[in-house]
């Protein structure tokens, strides 16, 4: 049985081929922040509240006029294919029947269009967004923006941390560059004449600027989101420049190393945007703990990113169903552990950082270590 999200990832790096297992746990250069954003949740602390009975508690969310039933999304992530053939359609299938937003990455393994189809055909009609890497080309970029929103999807999450695609030495090491023969990235296929799908037609560009979102925000009325935006003086440029809400995400570790874990700068960041617009975070999100953790300090939402691959890679669409069933339960026993009844009674008082002696160690289980930054001998 698959108890914790952590079972995920065991059982799924004994699936897969260790190439692929590296490319999704791996972040860039040193993986300081990789490990950071988990032992930032491990070292806040909670306070609860007691004798504040309510026989249910409601874990259901509404952004931007949409519903869901979890405070969770299903962040952006390439290449679903490469541990499951049915790739993204599983992903959104499982996210679908639990009424989950999945964020459609533009590097998915099968094309925006198909996925919204399958989702529809299962009766399930749950919110999808897409992420988008804005393109030099305008008119490539035009083109995405068009596929997404004929596949119904109902925001646009663009995402900024990568103007240069980070350093994931594993990768390198691995000699991981490409898709396997037979996948591609589908929903780059035919944007211009003949272009086949391959991940190099994603330009990471350094010469993005304000501009591009003002552009952007000119050609589509759905609501954006900017990810990957982490000083404080962005997010009130992000807010002036008419975007709709953030995704606070240091891409798991995957761009620039050795920036702070989101959740650290959660309150800089609400600050800094004084609840003009929404705030996701992402990173390191693996319980329902950090979940409330996130949510007490002002967040709408919590993202994740490689439970869901582990999920995926471990038991397909059954497995993503499990995965966000096993979320739902531990956030529903947490908010009833802090006697809360809904999730508007997370407030920040509930939320605590050691105020003396020594940051706690973790507790002495097998692979306990890796949420604490590898502090067990
Ligand atoms: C395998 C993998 C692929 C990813 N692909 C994308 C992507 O295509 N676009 C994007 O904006 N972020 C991508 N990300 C970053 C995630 O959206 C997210 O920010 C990150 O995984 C959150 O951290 P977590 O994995 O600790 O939950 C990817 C992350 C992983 C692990
Ligand atoms: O691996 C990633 O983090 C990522 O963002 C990405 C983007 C495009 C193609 C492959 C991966």
């Amino acid at each position: 049985m698959r108890y914790t999200v952590h079972d995920f990832e065991i059982a799924a790096r004994a699936e897969l081929d260790p190439v692929y297992a590296d490319f999704i746990a791996g972040g860039a250069r040193d993986e300081i922040t990789v490990r950071a954003n988990e032992a930032a949740f491990g070292r806040l602390q909670l306070l609860p509240r007691v004798l504040r009975g309510s026989a249910e508690r409601e874990l259901g969310i509404s952004l931007f006029g949409h519903r869901a039933s979890l405070p969770i999304l299903i962040s952006p992530t390439a290449f679903h294919k490469l541990v499951d053939p049915e790739g993204e359609l599983a992903t959104a299938r499982a996210a679908a029947a639990a009424g989950v937003i999945m964020i459609v990455s533009m590097a998915s393994t099968v094309a925006v269009g198909q996925v919204a189809d399958a989702v529809r055909a299962a009766g399930d009609d749950v919110p999808r967004w897409f992420q988008l890497y804005i393109q030099p080309d305008l008119e490539i970029t035009e083109a995405l923006v068009r596929r997404a929103t004929d596949a119904g999807c109902s925001a646009l999450v663009v995402t900024v941390d990568s103007p240069v695609l980070g350093a994931g030495e594993r990768n390198r090491r691995n000699g991981f560059h490409d898709l396997p023969p037979g996948l591609r990235c589908e929903n780059l296929v035919d944007l211009r004449d003949g272009e086949r799908g391959h991940v190099r037609q994603i330009a990471m560009s350094p010469e993005l600027n304000w501009e591009h979102v003002d552009w952007l925000r000119g050609i589509t009325s759905l609501p954006i989101l900017l990810k990957g935006v982490l000083h404080p003086e962005d997010a009130r440029l992000a807010v002036r420049h008419g975007v709709d809400g953030l995704l606070l995400s240091n891409h798991g570790g995957r761009q620039l190393d050795t920036v702070p874990a989101t959740l650290e700068l959660l309150p800089e960041i609400l600050a800094a945007v004084e609840g003009r617009v929404p705030v996701v975070l992402d990173g390191g999100v693996r319980r329902g703990t950090d979940v409330v953790k996130a949510l007490a300090l002002g967040a709408s939402a919590v993202g994740i990113g490689r439970p869901v691959m582990w999920a995926l890679a471990e038991g397909g669409e059954k497995g993503v169903r499990r995965l966000l069933e096993l979320l739902r339960d531990e956030l529903d026993d947490t908010l009833a552990l802090c006697g809360a009844s809904g999730l508007a009674d997370l407030t920040p008082d509930l939320v605590r950082v050691p105020t003396w002696g020594p940051v706690p160690g973790p507790a002495p289980t097998p692979g306990a270590d890796r949420r604490f930054g590898g502090v067990v001998a």
